[in-house]
């Protein structure tokens, strides 16, 4: 099975989005990634809910909306109206988790939760059956273009074999610093989808980066 591919809007270039949205649509991807950063939960202000409903209007895939947000439970139905498909809050940022998941399903999206570098993956133990899907931080959130952290790896090896008890769709997902150079280990490791922002739009030409990456050659595939 083929990963997903989920380019991340936050390195696009924002004086010419519907461009690079068009090269998204006709490209290999299979999700456009959405980063919302608030300034407090991570150190940096991405955008909000024009920019998200510009992309909406022209994106032909699922919006695959990552809120680096504290409080995200008040704004889960607003995201969900501006063309969320999946929501992911971060287990960091919120309080009463199984209620936020429990919102984001009856908003009709899929629900994730992404886990900092330093949260240990045992903790979402008890939420795992409720989920579609897990974001493994592998930089910390905030900026786009950073290093890839190694302990990634081992990170998602044992949310894999957590997943093989508790709930064996789950979609494991990777976001920082993955490019061609290691998309192979992380799919070896267990995950199946890839967010990729500094490989794709940096890359000579960001379409085929996204082909490669979807096409890659795996030995051995446990996905
Ligand atoms: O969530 C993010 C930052 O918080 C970005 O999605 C992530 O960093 C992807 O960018 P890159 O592939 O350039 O590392």
């Amino acid at each position: 099975m083929k990963p997903i591919i989920a380019p991340s809007v936050l390195s696009a270039d924002f004086a010419n989005l519907q461009r690079d949205i068009e090269m998204m649509n006709s490209s290999e991807a299979d999700w456009f990634h959405v980063d919302v950063m608030d300034g407090v939960f991570v150190p940096n202000i991405s955008f909000g809910f024009p920019v998200m409903e510009a992309i909406k209007k022209y994106a032909v895939k699922p919006l695959d909306v990552h809120l680096m947000i504290v409080n995200p439970d008040q704004y889960i139905e607003r995201f969900a109206q501006a063309g969320a498909t999946g929501i992911t809050v971060h287990y960091e940022a919120c309080v009463h988790l199984h209620r936020t998941v429990q919102s984001i399903h009856q908003s009709g999206c899929k629900a994730g939760v992404a886990i900092n570098p330093h949260t240990p993956v045992e903790l979402l133990k008890d939420i795992l059956s409720d989920l579609d899907l897990v974001l493994v931080m592998s930089v910390n959130p905030g900026f786009g273009g950073q290093k890839f952290i190694p302990n990634t790896l081992s990170k998602v090896k044992e949310l894999r074999a957590m997943a093989a008890r508790l709930n064996p769709d789950l979609i494991i997902e990777v976001d920082g610093g993955v490019g061609i150079q290691n998309i192979e280990s992380l799919i070896q490791a267990g995950a199946n989808a890839f967010v990729a922002g500094n490989a794709v739009f940096a890359a000579e030409s960001p379409s085929k980066m996204i082909s490669d990456l979807k096409n890659i050659s795996v030995g051995d595939i446990r996905i």
